[in-house]
């Protein structure tokens, strides 16, 4: 029997590292001998990567248009997915379909129409949640923070949106996520 795909997602809030565990789980599988390729989520360099760029860059961030481009992001790369993670080598997405439906409830939408966005993409083998207090990604980034991030708008924003804070209520959807998905990875 042939090696299993396997898609690795790495999660968390902004500044949390992900693109350097991403870049250094990637060094250690091919130092192992395993064909490792990271993919960034949003992929800017797509035609609706672009799309995307400009809504977190003007005025008129719309959440739903929003969330709806970053599946799309991920719908345009779904195939080199499905390719740089079967015959035993690994797909590592530093963010994936975890983070719309985070965002996106602290956004104020509905689970269910977030899911059903994604619906139907590769699924992960493994999600891991890099988790960082709100205070240290300030600290590792100040300002400039794009208008989808959960640590964009002020806590009591969230509060209503969410009852409780941005990262633990981000924190508690990605975990209930990460146990929901089935860990095959050997
Ligand atoms: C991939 C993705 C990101 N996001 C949000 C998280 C971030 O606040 C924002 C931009 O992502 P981010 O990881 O900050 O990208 P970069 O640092 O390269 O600009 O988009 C979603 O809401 N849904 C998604 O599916």
């Amino acid at each position: 029997m042939g090696i299993q795909a396997v898609i690795i997602v790495i999660e968390g809030c902004d500044q949390a590292g992900k693109q350097t565990q991403a870049g250094l789980l990637a060094g250690a599988l091919n130092r192992k001998g395993r064909k490792a390729r990271v993919f960034a989520f949003p992929d800017y360099t797509t035609p609706v990567g672009k799309m995307m760029k400009k809504q977190l860059e003007g005025r008129g961030f719309e959440p739903r248009v929003f969330h709806c481009l970053a599946a799309a992001n991920r719908w345009e790369k779904a195939g080199e997915i499905r390719a740089a993670s079967s015959g035993g080598s690994v797909a590592i997405l530093d963010r994936y379909r975890q983070s719309n439906m985070v965002y996106g409830v602290l956004n104020g939408l509905s689970r269910r129409w977030l899911a059903g966005l994604d619906a139907g993409l590769p699924r992960a083998d493994v999600v891991i949640l890099l988790d960082i207090k709100q205070k240290e990604a300030f600290r590792r980034k100040p300002s400039g923070r794009d208008p989808s991030s959960g640590t964009h708008h002020s806590p009591s924003r969230w509060q209503q949106n969410t009852g409780g804070p941005p990262r633990q209520a981000g924190g508690r959807l990605w975990t209930r996520r990460a146990q929901r998905t089935r860990c095959t990875a050997g």
